[in-house]
């Protein structure tokens, strides 16, 4: 089974536009101009919005079931990790972002490679690009560190191995807390471990740049799409422009709180819990003013493990509805199909349309 820096392996993406340097851009060039189509709802009072939980509320792990089922995606506070930590990975993302273009080359990302600098790999589904950057980490940074800092790169590394160690912890968690609120124990998993550390799980860290935009009614930070993980952590500095979309409701803004994590439901967890807890629409807006950044902890499951809907979430009223799946191969079925790849690994047609939120969403963007 490939290994997940292999998972692109038959899928290599082509970017042909030059790289950016942003702030060289006065103007917004037509190649970045979107026709934006749908309204831009916001939810201000985020009480109101995506729902957020308190990790040492005794009824946590039924808000967060809750949660998933409504909304796909809640942000959670008293989670243990450090705010110095979160100064941290902000400073490591603003200082590799802000490197001169030529040095950020250095560690571009291979065509068919997952780790480096470069451009969201969904891009190459859009005619227009994206009014954003980014750079992966796959386990260790101390390759494309060492391109990037040639003097300085270990204290960059410390920080990123401190925080995959507190996310890898926090989501081991999180992920008892949802499969708990489907009834789904770590007993019940067999990669779980004994004491719910999922000490197989992968994952890759993933830092997004926003710079700040001239015409940023036009610009798209991050085009809509849905994580293929089981779950993505979030850490978001104080500037917002993340919306999900809310069935009925339409994209609603998620505003960053400075003590708070976003968590959403992935593709991988959407087939696990047979589409009961689906996998959540999200894009992200500029603003003119200032530079945003993000950083995603992408998780899932263990190299060799297939995820397919959990045993005791199938029965005579609602078969499987997803065909087993590896975390490499469906990466690479995203590589081809993008929002349609969990259709092409569903069974049973009918019934799914009725689930898969990527399918009935797809056309509510349109495509420049
Ligand atoms: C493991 C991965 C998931 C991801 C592609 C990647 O190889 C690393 C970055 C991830 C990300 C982040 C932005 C949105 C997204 C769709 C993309 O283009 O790159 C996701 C990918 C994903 O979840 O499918
Ligand atoms: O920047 C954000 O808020 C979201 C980033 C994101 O969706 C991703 O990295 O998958
Ligand atoms: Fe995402």
């Amino acid at each position: 089974m490939p290994s997940l820096s292999e998972a692109y392996l038959s899928h290599p993406v082509h970017l042909h536009h030059k790289h950016q340097d942003f702030n060289s851009l006065q103007e917004l060039p037509d190649s970045y101009a979107w026709t934006q189509v749908d309204e831009h709802h916001s939810c201000n009072n985020y009480r109101q919005g995506v729902p957020v939980v308190d990790l040492n509320d005794p009824n946590a792990q039924k808000l967060i079931g809750h949660a998933c089922q409504t909304w796909g995606v809640f942000q959670v506070v008293n989670h243990g990790i450090p705010m110095s930590l979160f100064s941290d990975i902000q400073r490591v993302g603003f200082d590799l972002f802000s490197l001169p273009l030529h040095q950020k080359l250095k560690a571009a990302r291979s065509p068919n490679g997952v780790s480096g600098y470069g451009r969201a790999r969904i891009s190459c589904f859009f005619s227009k690009l994206m009014w954003s950057e980014c750079f992966t980490i796959l386990e260790s940074p101390l390759h494309h560190f060492l391109q990037l800092w040639p003097h300085h790169y270990s204290k960059y590394c410390d920080v990123i191995v401190e925080y995959e160690k507190a996310m890898k912890k926090l989501a081991g968690k999180l992920m008892c807390l949802v499969l708990g609120s489907l009834g789904i124990l770590k007993e019940d998993l067999q990669w779980a471990g004994p004491r719910g550390e999922f000490n197989g799980s992968r994952a890759a860290l993933h830092l997004n740049s926003y710079p700040s935009c001239p015409d940023p009614d036009r610009a798209m930070g991050l085009a809509p799409h849905t994580d293929s993980t089981l779950i993505t952590i979030l850490y978001q500095n104080n500037v917002s422009g993340l919306q999900v979309l809310r069935e009925g409701e339409g994209w609603v803004t998620v505003p960053p709180l400075s003590d708070g994590l976003l968590v959403n439901v992935g593709d991988l967890f959407h087939i696990l819990s047979n589409g009961l807890y689906r996998s959540v629409l999200h894009r992200v807006l500029v603003n003119r003013n200032r530079q945003r950044l993000s950083v995603a902890y992408l998780y899932g499951p263990p190299q060799n493990d297939k995820i397919s809907p959990h045993v005791k979430l199938v029965g005579p009223t609602r078969p499987a509805l997803y065909r087993p799946v590896s975390w490499s191969e469906y990466l690479g079925t995203k590589a081809k199909h993008f929002n349609k790849a969990l259709s092409t690994i569903q069974l049973h047609t009918s019934i799914n349309s009725l689930f898969d939120v990527n399918e009935s969403h797809n056309n509510s963007f349109r495509v420049n």
